[in-house]
């Protein structure tokens, strides 16, 4: 998924390795704040300030006590009609949002492939946004929430944003509203000075008590401070607390609208544009945010890779499905915190999948999901923490299906080359070659560990996965320009055979298109099967021929 345009010290979902190989691992704080420590006895040295308000903030009487959230968007428009558009980077485009400008080319190229179901799935227009990160630069008077300008560092305020959900919008009333109330300063990047830096606003629609019609409507949203501090030790960590308080207060379940679902800290203090730091705290409401995706419950937690258009995601989810084989053995790899696999292992479909993600982070968020899972799905279902480019073949092997979902940059060459090979005949060949790995060579430990899994769900005992390789890829793709490299790569020397395409409209407003495709290649049955089809073609037409000459006596 694409950061939000014009947000470029947005980290990318790929967590930068040196990250990866730190040994801290996210330790969700208790759900409920320890009391206040008892007063210090005189002469000792004063406690270090807590994540704890000295004073509870009252609600704030200027705040609109809206029962609900009523969205202004007509559903069916397909304008933008935006008072940012141009300031803003987040928007490229104006009208005809249900058709980005690269879906004729998009089109072109299915339809110069031979695909005839090709399909786009214009989804919702507007609100569709469910996952913002935004920059807070101005003052505590005037405090800016925003996107950067194109090509600049200077934040471009965008209350009321056309794109992100309405609570969103809601949520950044209020935090703006307690940041001059309780005089938050916003970061000032040149000065590397200010209390507040970035938030991210997290939407959850998971919400069991209201009809499912109405989810959308009323979600929440997981708001996630980063606060210019070290931890919740730091001295203008009090403040930090009262924001927590003010929110909690007028957005939580007392307050008029409870739009607030959760409230967490994280601690960044670099000078480089790098947006979360490695400490995470959760101070206010559920420590959990659950979504619900392709029918299985979702734990995400704020530093999960997530979704920005959950709605569209979904009617993806509900494709893709279709598109593996009962019985498969899958591998998902780039599968993040593991909601495809997930979700393919609820349909009952699949014997095995394995999920091989590089941030050991989401490991917390796979294991939460899976222990929702129902029982006895006759799937074996495991999460690895590994690079999977490091050793393609061996996530290959064993599996009937292998689904990539990877960053926009696309797949990896190594990646690449082992799905080529392993649908050429040299794949015996290479197979051999990879079970001799030099394991003595890696210098990363993380990445051998990782042929075990790091969570492993369901007794069903795994065959004898030897022999089997992919004979359907399903590839995900939020960059169009990589997925046309990588989709010549594949098909070249026709490895790979290009079935089916659809695009769905993640983005509405920008130039962007995710796309589902499926590459099937002949397996050896197949070949086998092809093979004897040709020779029996072959006789048959002797054969016919050999009669016609007997019918037809030749002229002498
Ligand atoms: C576009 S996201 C897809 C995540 C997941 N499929 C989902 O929908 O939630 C790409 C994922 O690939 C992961 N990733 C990036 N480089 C990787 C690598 N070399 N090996 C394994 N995973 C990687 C990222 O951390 C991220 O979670």
């Amino acid at each position: 998924m694409p950061p939000p345009a014009g947000l470029i010290p947005w980290p990318s979902p790929t967590a930068p390795a040196p990250r990866l190989t730190t040994t801290t691992r996210p330790r969700p704080p208790p759900r409920v704040r320890p009391p206040p420590p008892p007063p210090p006895p005189r002469r000792a040295p004063p406690p270090p300030p807590r994540l704890k308000p000295v004073v509870a903030p009252k609600p704030a009487a200027s705040l609109p006590p809206p029962p609900v959230i009523v969205s202004t968007m007509d559903p069916a428009s397909t304008c933008l009609n935006c008072t940012h558009f141009g300031s803003c980077s987040g928007c490229t485009h104006e009208f005809d949002l249900d058709k980005p400008p690269v879906l004729q080319e998009v089109t072109d190229f299915f339809s110069a492939h031979g695909i005839e179901d090709f399909t786009f799935s214009r989804g919702r227009l507007s609100e569709w946004r469910c996952r913002a990160k935004l920059a807070v630069r101005g003052t505590p008077e005037k405090p800016l929430i925003g996107l950067y300008q194109e090509g600049t560092h200077i934040v471009q305020d965008i209350p009321e944003c056309r794109a992100h959900h309405p609570s969103i919008n809601y949520a950044i009333k209020l935090l703006k509203q307690g940041i001059s109330e309780l005089g938050v300063q916003p970061f000032d990047e040149d000065a590397g000075t200010g209390e507040l830096r970035y938030v991210q606003m997290t939407v959850t629609t998971y919400n069991t008590s209201i009809p499912v019609a109405q989810r959308y409507e009323q979600a929440r949203v997981q708001v996630s401070l980063v606060w210019n501090s070290r931890d919740e030790r730091s001295k203008n960590s009090e403040k930090l607390s009262l924001l927590q308080e003010f929110l909690w207060t007028n957005g939580g379940p007392r307050s008029n609208l409870h739009v607030i679902h959760s409230i967490w800290a994280n601690f960044q203090t670099s000078t480089s544009n790098i947006i979360f730091g490695h400490k995470w705290r959760h101070i206010g409401g559920e420590a959990d945010l659950w979504e619900r995706f392709g029918g299985v419950d979702i734990c995400l937690d704020p530093y999960s890779f997530g979704q920005a258009n959950t709605l569209s995601f979904n009617s993806l989810l509900h494709k893709l499905i279709k598109y593996v084989p009962r019985g498969s053995t899958v591998v998902d790899l780039y599968s993040g915190a593991g909601v495809i696999g997930l979700a393919i292992a609820a349909s009952r479909k699949c014997r095995s999948v394995r999920c091989v993600e590089i941030n050991k982070m989401l490991k917390l968020s796979f294991e939460k999901s899976a222990s929702r899972l129902p029982p006895n799905l006759g799937c074996t279902i495991t999460w690895h923490n590994t690079d999977a480019s490091a050793e393609p073949i061996h996530w290959l092997e064993g599996s009937s299906v292998a689904i990539v979902d990877p960053p926009r940059k696309g797949l990896h060459p190594s990646v690449i080359n082992a799905l080529q090979r392993v649908a050429l005949s040299e794949r015996k060949a290479f197979k051999a070659k990879s079970s001799l790995t030099k394991v003595k060579d890696e210098k990363r430990p993380w990445i051998l560990r990782a042929r075990e899994p790091a969570v492993h769900v369901d007794s069903t005992i795994m065959e004898e996965s030897s022999g089997i390789w992919p004979e359907t890829l399903i590839y995900i793709s939020c960059g169009w320009d990589s997925f046309k490299k990588d989709c010549k790569s594949l098909i070249s020397n026709e490895a790979w055979h290009l079935e089916n395409a659809h695009a769905f409209n993640f983005f509405p407003g920008t130039d962007s298109i995710e796309v589902l495709a499926i590459f099937r290649r002949d397996s050896g049955i197949a070949q086998k099967k092809t093979k004897t089809k040709t020779k029996t073609k072959a006789k048959a037409k002797a054969k016919t021929k050999a009669k016609k000459k007997k019918a037809k006596p030749s002229k002498v």
